[in-house]
């Protein structure tokens, strides 16, 4: 039976309740100071790889889009991660928030080293955008509902336990609390007008599924990777490798 929206919002929310991935234990180690600065870098590098894949994934949305009035209001996701004249970018943000714990910023920004399984999740990702229908693409945006939890979370944590975090080092996360809002607002709506029978609500539940699936996976690499018993992947990050100042020694 199609579900009215109210109870469909209820049943998305209830998917972030129970599979985001706010609830990974590396999470718990991340903002509650229990990484190694090495660990805190293997996140940096790998996390970038999501970062430089989601505006590839919006252009290619919105490469699908025919209706301008969506492009115009799609495009400021691309914006908001790649800059503007006016504004720097999360590209860029996050590059300092690499600097400031100690990486060298063109060995991040060259994704060297980025976990095979993070790769494969997040190029995951982008695909599915690619060739999913346009309600299962949007959909699997939706995490961003669940993310402004997260990332206060993460900016309380780090500040009270890390020497690296300060507002421009974590000001990435300090600029999603503005940009996410606009973003899931129209989102969020525009799932709920366009699932208007129980097979396209059934096919956004599952994207939004096959999203938290992208990013526990990702946690799941990383946590494999470098806590104990760490198991690094070969080609992958070496702790000592992409340090700043290692290309003039
Ligand atoms: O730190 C996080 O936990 C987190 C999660 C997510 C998410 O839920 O996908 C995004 C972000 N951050 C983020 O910063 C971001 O720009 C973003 C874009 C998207 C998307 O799917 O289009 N998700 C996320």
């Amino acid at each position: 039976m199609t579900q009215s929206r109210e109870d469909f919002e209820a049943r998305l929310r209830q998917i972030g309740a129970e599979r985001y991935h706010d609830k990974h234990p590396f999470h718990d180690m991340l903002h509650g100071g229990d990484c190694t600065p090495d660990q805190v870098r293997a996140w940096v590098i790998n996390r970038y790889y999501y970062q430089h894949s989601i505006p590839m994934k919006d252009a290619a949305f919105m490469s699908r889009l025919e209706d301008p009035a969506m492009r115009k209001i799609w495009r400021s996701r691309i914006e908001d991660h790649d800059g503007t004249d006016t504004n720097e970018g999360g590209i860029k943000r996050w590059l300092r928030l690499a600097e400031a714990v100690g990486l060298d910023r063109d060995y991040v920004a060259s994704t060297d080293g980025v976990l095979p399984a993070t790769k494969f999740a997040v190029d995951a990702y982008v695909r599915f955008v690619r060739e999913k229908s346009l309600l299962e693409a949007v959909a699997a945006s939706l995490t961003e509902l669940f993310a402004p939890k997260i990332h206060k979370d993460r900016i309380a944590g780090l500040l009270k336990n890390y020497d690296f975090a300060d507002d421009s080092s974590l000001s990435y996360f300090q600029n999603r609390l503005k940009e996410a809002p606009k973003d899931v607002a129209f989102g969020l709506a525009w799932v709920l007008d366009h699932a208007d029978t129980q097979e396209k609500q059934d096919a956004a539940a599952k994207a939004l599924e096959f999203k938290t699936d992208v990013l526990w996976s990702q946690l799941d690499a990383l946590y494999s990777a470098y806590v104990t018993p760490a198991r690094i992947p070969p080609g992958a990050w070496q702790p000592g490798e992409g340090l700043a100042g290692a290309k003039a020694a």
